[in-house]
Parts: structure tokens; C-alpha cells; sequence
């Protein structure tokens, strides 16, 4: 089970997002001038209510001289409720943008990478419910904090205009907000990223339980794992319940620490009222203006203090997506630059770009050597596979068989020597040519859900017609293909499995003519009439082809040209 490292806190602005996804800037452009649109409302909503009320209260003005003031507010509101629901559609359009672009970009690297560098089930979790915890963050937070680093500005300069010593007040006690905001926000955010790990843990076991499961039953194990689940699940809600205990409470802190604040500037405003220092008319004004717009000062850094919790899950998933983005690639490539275009294509070009092999190769390997991390390197190799001849692989279980076939299309690289193919090496030969210039065979085909031809069409780019899928099926004596398979291969025995394997690699060499065939334990799973009819069929698709297959069965060997051992 894969253990996450604690990753760097992020920073509640995570500039890396912005530049990552596109139209995040302009969404935070559009959040300040949707800011900006709503300060003046608020201050426009507050100047008339107090000039309203005072002069109501203490001018006597009638309904006539008020008029056109109330008709002005009921503006100010309803402008201000537009400009919410604008904000909230603006917040949501960019949150689906962040996420998709973000998903295809991670996508797209994880088709870059090495295979089998990352768990799926911890995968799966990040692109699909990590990401979307984004919305929190794109939709809630980010609004908040720009009309927090606006809102507080323009209510403190007409404030400041108004009645200075409450502004003094104002300015004084705000920053305690974002103080306690952030002293809360690190507590949180390290929090969040142990519930990242857990909830994790969680898909990891779960995803692993489901595809052992079998196995586990035959033997006897899997009532086992329901003590396992409840341990995980049981500290899945512990943490959650803390989590939201920590939101609970430091929501309450940065509520009190405004309310006091406002309560203070209240006390000074009423003394003030009292006392004759704001008198008359316009003196009520200036004291309901004061009152008004306090609260709305600290309003929004309240509001940014209390998303931030609910976005800090959609960070800390996001600080994984860069980690993935920053992963090097099989084709050696760096970290993803910021920028990288998003509809970066899953295989980039070597600088020398070839086309495929137009006719059947000479492989060499050069004293190549092959190592996978935490283990001693594979005994090194020297080894010539004769262009268009049958080459058979016998060296014993274990040996490097499989990596070095996988060596041939990239997804494994030697850590010494080196491959050609007719004397260019592998590292400055086009990949994605090479790759299309081979039909391979793995060991364990992977079988999608669907029937078994729409299992073998998928070796070949486009849609091939029905003929030649049913004469791929016929070659490998590979099942009906309207048989259903199921996702992992469930509906057809292992020897059938291979076959429709088999049947993928046949037609692709049909349509693509590729003039390289590898094939990894071709008939492993087949009784000897099967695998002879098979090796029969086969004989056409071997003619001037370098053909590589990795097998101990005496009945491959005997239709090889050239057999190695190492
Ligand atoms: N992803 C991996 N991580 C770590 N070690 C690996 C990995 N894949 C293979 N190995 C190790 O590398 C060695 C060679 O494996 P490989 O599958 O290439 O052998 P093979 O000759 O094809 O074996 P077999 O005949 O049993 O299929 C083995 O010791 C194997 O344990």
C-alpha cells in the first residue's frame, strides 16, 4: 500500500493554479471588479439607509422628500444581489474550467509516465473526488478573499472620511482576523492533509480488498479484512469529526473577534451620540453610517476564514496533482513546465523525428542493463535480434524477458548501455514512430468491458471494419467476438484471454504492417492442439518480420530461427 509523504503546506493564494489553468486569471479579474462593484454598493446602501433613517427620525422629512432615496436603495439591494449571482455563476463556470483543465493535464502526464508508477486506487480518488474539493476553493474562497482584500479598503476610507476615530478603531482590530485566520488556517491545513492521507488509505484498501477478493476467500481471509476496514474507516471519521471541530471553533473565534471589534466602535459611536460630539441630523447620519458599515468590514475576512477550511481539502488534493505534473516522464522528460500547454499530446516527439520503420529492423542490445528501484540491477545483456527472423527468448523465469520487450516500446529505461534498432539508438529515435511500428503482446493482456471484438479493435487507432477483426479473431482461435467480457477479463479463461491478446496483436500487424512483433508468453495458458493451430496461423504474420517472443514452450522454439538464453 502506497504511504503518502507529507507534502508543503500550500498557501491559501496558491499562485500555481492560477497559472496552471486557463481563464483562472481572468475569473480573478472578474472577482475584482465584481468587488470593486460591490463595495460601492455597499457603501452606496449604507450611506442611504442612514441618510433615511436620520432623515426620518431627526429631520422629519416626509414620505414625498424620501422617495427617490428608498427607490435608490431598493436599487443598491437588487444591484447587489445581481452582482452575488453573477459572482456565483462567474465562480462556478471557473471551477469547472480549473477542474477539467487540471484533469486533463494530470491525465495526460500520467500517460507519460513509466507504467506502474502510481496506485491506481489513490489516482482514481485524486482526479475524481480530490479535484472536485476544488469547488470549495474556486467557488467560495477565492470570491471571498478578493472582496476581503477590497471590501475593507473602500468601507475604511469612507469610514475614515466619515468619523475618523472609528475608523482608527476599524483599522486597529482588523488585522486580527486574518491573524487568527491564518494561525487557525496552518493548524487546519496540516489536518487536512492527514485527512487527504486517510481518506487515501481508505480507496487504496478498498480498491485493493475488491480485486483480491477471490483470493482472499479461498483462503478464508476475507472476514479478516472487515477488522482492517473498520480500523481505517473508524480513524476516517475521527479525523473528519476533529476536522470539523477545528472549523467549528475557529469560526467561532473570528465571529467573536468582529463582533467585539464592531461592539467597540458601537460604544464609541453611542458615547459620542450621548456626549453632543455627533449631534442633529447629520450627526445620526454619520453615526448609522459608521454602524452600517463596521460589520461589513470585517464581513468578508470572516467569510474568507470560514471557507478556507472547506477549500483547504481542495488544496491539499491540488498539491498532489502538482506533484504528479512534476513527475518525470518515460521519455525522460522533466517536471511539466508552468504553461505546458494543456492539450500537450500523451507521447511528445523526440527532437528526431522518423517515421516508423518502413521494413523489418535489426534490434541490438548494447551490455544494456535494466534496474527497478530498491533492487540490484538485472545481470547486464548483449543480444542481436536478426532483422526479419523469429527470435525466441528461453532465458529462466525472472531474468528480464519481459522488461526487455517493454525496453522496445519505452516504458522501461536501461540504466546502462544501450538498444538500436538498425544501428540508431532507441534514445534518438522518434518513440512514438517506434511504437507504431510494433504489435506487442504482453504477458497479461488488459481486457476492457464490452465483447471480445471490441477488445481486439482497440490495438489499432481507428476502426477496423468487421472483416478483418473476425479474421484476427479466426488467426488466434481466439473466442466469438461477440462474446461479453468484463473489465480484468472476468468471462473468459486465461488461455482465451491470451487469445484475444493475441488476436489484437494479428490485427494490428494486418492493418498497420508493423514490421516488428513482440509477444510475451504467447501460448502460456494453451493445451498443445490449441497452441499448435495458434503457431500455424501465425507462420504468415512471421515473413519478414523481426519477430521477438519470450517463451519456454518447446513448440515456440521450434519455429524459431534463433534462440537465447542468458
Ligand atoms: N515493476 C517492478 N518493480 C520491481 N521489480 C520488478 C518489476 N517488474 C519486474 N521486476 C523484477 O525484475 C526482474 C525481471 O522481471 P521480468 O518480468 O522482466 O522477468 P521475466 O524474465 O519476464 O520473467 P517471467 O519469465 O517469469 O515472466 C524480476 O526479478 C522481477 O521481480
Amino acid at each position: 500500500m502506497t504511504q503518502l509523504a507529507p507534502k508543503p503546506a500550500a498557501g491559501a493564494f496558491d499562485r500555481r493554479l492560477l497559472h496552471r489553468a486557463r481563464g483562472a486569471s481572468v475569473y480573478i479579474g472578474v472577482c475584482a471588479a465584481l468587488g470593486l462593484a460591490q463595495t460601492a454598493c455597499v457603501v452606496a446602501g449604507a450611506w442611504l439607509i442612514a441618510s433615511l433613517v436620520a432623515g426620518a427620525f431627526a429631520g422629519g422629512e416626509d414620505l414625498a422628500a424620501l422617495g427617490p432615496r428608498l427607490v435608490a436603495l431598493a436599487a443598491v439591494l437588487a444591484a447587489r444581489a445581481l452582482l452575488a449571482s453573477v459572482q456565483e455563476a462567474a465562480a462556478n463556470r471557473a471551477a469547472a474550467g480549473v477542474k477539467s483543465d487540471l484533469r486533463r493535464q494530470a491525465l495526460a502526464r500520467l500517460m507519460r509516465l513509466p507504467s506502474g508508477t502510481r496506485h491506481s486506487g489513490e489516482t482514481a480518488n485524486l482526479l475524481v473526488r480530490g479535484i472536485d474539493a476544488l469547488d470549495a476553493y474556486f467557488a467560495r474562497y477565492l470570491p471571498q478573499l478578493v472582496l476581503a482584500a477590497i471590501v475593507p479598503a473602500g468601507v475604511l476610507v469612507v469610514m475614515l472620511i466619515a468619523y475618523p476615530p472609528a475608523a482608527l478603531i476599524v483599522l486597529v482590530t482588523l488585522p486580527l482576523i486574518p491573524l487568527f485566520g491564518i494561525l487557525i488556517g496552518h493548524y487546519t491545513k496540516a489536518r487536512a492533509d492527514r485527512q487527504w492521507a486517510v481518506t487515501s488509505r481508505l480507496a487504496h484498501h478498498f480498491a485493493d480488498l475488491v480485486a483480491g477478493l477471490p483470493t482472499l476467500k479461498a483462503f478464508g481471509r476475507a472476514a479478516k479484512q472487515t477488522g482492517a476496514i473498520e480500523v481505517t474507516t473508524g480513524e476516517y471519521r475521527r479525523r473528519s469529526m476533529s476536522l470539523l471541530r477545528v472549523a467549528f471553533c475557529s469560526a467561532l473565534v473570528l465571529e467573536l473577534a468582529a463582533s467585539l471589534s464592531v461592539a467597540v466602535v458601537a460604544v464609541t459611536v453611542g458615547v459620542q451620540l450621548v456626549d453632543g460630539g455627533l449631534a442633529g441630523q447629520a450627526g445620526l447620519q454619520t453615526a448609522l453610517l459608521v454602524l452600517i458599515l463596521a460589520p461589513e468590514a470585517y464581513l468578508p475576512l470572516r467569510n474568507a476564514g470560514a471557507h478556507y477550511h472547506a477549500s483547504a481539502e481542495g488544496l491539499a488534493a491540488a498539491e498532489r496533482v502538482f506533484a504528479i505534473l512534476a513527475e518525470p516522464t518515460e521519455e525522460g522528460t522533466g517536471p511539466a513546465e508552468a504553461g505546458e500547454p494543456t492539450d500537450a499530446p500523451a507521447l511528445t516527439s523526440a527532437p528526431h523525428i522518423a517515421p516508423p520503420l518502413r521494413r523489418a529492423p535489426t534490434i541490438m542490445f548494447r551490455r544494456t542493463v535494466f534496474a527497478y528501484p530498491g533492487r540490484d540491477p538485472l545481470p547486464e545483456l548483449s543480444l542481436t535480434v536478426p532483422a526479419a527472423q523469429t527470435t525466441v527468448l528461453t532465458a529462466r523465469s525472472g531474468a528480464g524477458k519481459s522488461t526487455l520487450l517493454a525496453a522496445l516500446l519505452g516504458f522501461r529505461q536501461p540504466v546502462g548501455g544501450s538498444i538500436a534498432f538498425d544501428g540508431t539508438d532507441l534514445a534518438r529515435l522518434d518513440l512514438e514512430a517506434i511504437r507504431r511500428s510494433v504489435s506487442w503482446l504482453p504477458q497479461k493482456p488488459v481486457l476492457i468491458d464490452g465483447t471480445v471484438a471490441d477488445n481486439v479493435r482497440l490495438s489499432v487507432p481507428h476502426d477496423a471494419s468487421d472483416p478483418a477483426v473476425a479474421k484476427a479473431i479466426a488467426a488466434a482461435h481466439a473466442p466469438d467476438g461477440r462474446r461479453r467480457v468484463t473489465a480484468g477479463g472476468a468471462g473468459l479463461s486465461a488461455g482465451e484471454a491470451a487469445r484475444v491478446g493475441l488476436a489484437r496483436l494479428l490485427l494490428r500487424a494486418d492493418l498497420l504492417d508493423t514490421p516488428v512483433l513482440l509477444l510475451d508468453e504467447p501460448t502460456a495458458h494453451l493445451d498443445t492442439d490449441t497452441e499448435r493451430a495458434v503457431l500455424e496461423s501465425f507462420a504468415p504474420y512471421r515473413e519478414n518480420r523481426t519477430v521477438l517472443i519470450a517463451s519456454h514452450r518447446d513448440a515456440v522454439r521450434a519455429i524459431a530461427d534463433r534462440e537465447v538464453d542468458w
